[in-house]
C-alpha cells in the first residue's frame, strides 16, 4: 500500500489529482496524484524544471495570473475542488497563504505589513494584539517590538522573511506554501526559519519547495520527489515517489530517488 492510501480523510487537507498542467501547449506536469496531510510539513524536492513551484502555485491558483495556463484535473481542498468556477480565488488565497523565495515586504511599516491583510479582510478584533501575536508566531516580536513604525524593508533579509511569514499567518490561513523560502538567506537566518517552521507545524499545514536536501530532511514529515521525463517531445514533470521523509532519504523505493538524494544528479 502506498503511504498516501493510508491517510484518513480527516487528516487530508489537499488532494491533488492533476492529469496535466499546461503553460500554453507545454505540459509542465502530468499525472500528479498527491495527498497533503493536515498540520504536517510536506517538502517538494527534485531537479530544476520538474514543476515543483508550478504545483505549489496550483494550490492557491497563483498560476491563474499567468496567461495561457491550464489545469486538467482537480485539486481538492478540504474536499472541495479549488478549480470549481464557483470558488473565489481571493478567499482561497486567504486560506492558503504563500511565502516566496525573495522576502517581499510591502513598502509600509512593520506594523502595516501585518495589519494590511486582516484589515482588507474586514478584521474587527484588536489589531495591536493580532500584530503582536503574528510577529510572535514568526519569532520576530522581540527584535521589532520597539520599531513597529519603521519600514519593513529596513530589516535584514532573514528578518524580512520572518515578517513575510508573520504577514502570512496574520490572516489565519490553514496552509502556508513556501517556495524556497531560505534560498536568499545566510545559514543562520536559514536555521531560524527552519526552527520557526517546526514551531508553526502544530498550527498550520506547510508545503515547502526546496533545493536543499538537508533542509528537506531536517524540517519535513513527508517528502515528494519529482523528476522530469521526456514525454511526447516535452520535458514534463512527474511525481516519482512520495513517502515519509526518513524513508525517502534512507530507503527510497525508486532508483531515481536514490540517485537524486544521493547527489548523483540534480
Ligand atoms: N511562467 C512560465 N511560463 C512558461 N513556462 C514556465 C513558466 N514557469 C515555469 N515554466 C516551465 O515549467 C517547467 C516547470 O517549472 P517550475 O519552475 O515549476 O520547476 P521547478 O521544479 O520549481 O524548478 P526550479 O527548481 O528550477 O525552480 C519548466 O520547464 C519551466 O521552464
Amino acid at each position: 500500500m502506498a503511504v498516501q492510501d493510508g491517510i484518513p480523510d480527516s487528516e487530508l487537507i489537499l488532494h491533488t489529482m492533476v492529469n496535466a498542467f499546461y503553460y500554453g501547449s507545454f505540459p509542465a506536469l502530468r499525472n500528479i496524484d498527491l495527498k497533503v496531510q493536515r498540520k504536517r510539513i510536506t517538502a517538494f524536492i527534485g531537479p530544476s524544471g520538474c514543476g515543483k513551484s508550478t504545483l505549489l502555485r496550483c494550490f492557491n491558483r497563483l498560476n491563474d495570473f499567468i496567461k495561457g495556463t491550464k489545469v486538467e484535473g482537480q485539486i481538492l481542498f478540504n474536499g472541495k475542488n479549488i478549480y470549481d468556477p464557483s470558488l473565489d480565488p481571493v478567499t482561497l488565497r486567504r486560506r492558503i497563504g504563500m511565502v516566496f523565495q525573495k522576502p517581499n515586504p510591502f513598502a509600509k511599516s512593520i506594523y502595516e505589513n501585518i495589519a494590511f491583510g486582516p484589515r482588507i479582510n474586514g478584521y474587527k478584533g484588536d489589531m495591536d494584539e493580532l500584530v503582536e501575536r503574528s510577529l510572535r508566531q514568526a519569532a520576530l516580536w522581540d527584535e521589532v517590538k520597539d520599531k513597529l513604525k519603521k519600514p519593513g524593508t529596513a530589516l535584514s533579509g532573514g528578518q524580512q522573511q520572518r515578517l513575510c511569514i508573520a504577514r502570512a499567518v496574520a490572516v489565519q490561513p490553514e496552509v502556508i506554501l513556501m517556495d524556497e523560502p531560505c534560498s536568499a538567506l545566510d545559514p543562520i537566518s536559514t536555521r531560524r526559519i527552519e526552527d520557526l517552521m517546526q514551531e508553526l507545524r502544530d498550527l498550520y499545514t506547510i508545503v515547502i519547495v526546496t533545493h536543499n536536501m538537508q533542509q528537506a530532511s531536517r524540517v519535513s514529515d513527508m517528502t515528494a520527489f519529482f523528476n522530469v521525463e521526456m514525454k511526447e517531445g516535452s520535458r514534463t514533470g512527474q511525481l516519482v515517489e512520495y513517502d515519509v521523509t526518513a524513508k525517502i532519504f534512507q530507503q527510497p523505493a525508486q532508483e531515481a530517488t536514490q540517485a537524486y538524494v544521493g547527489g548523483r544528479f540534480g
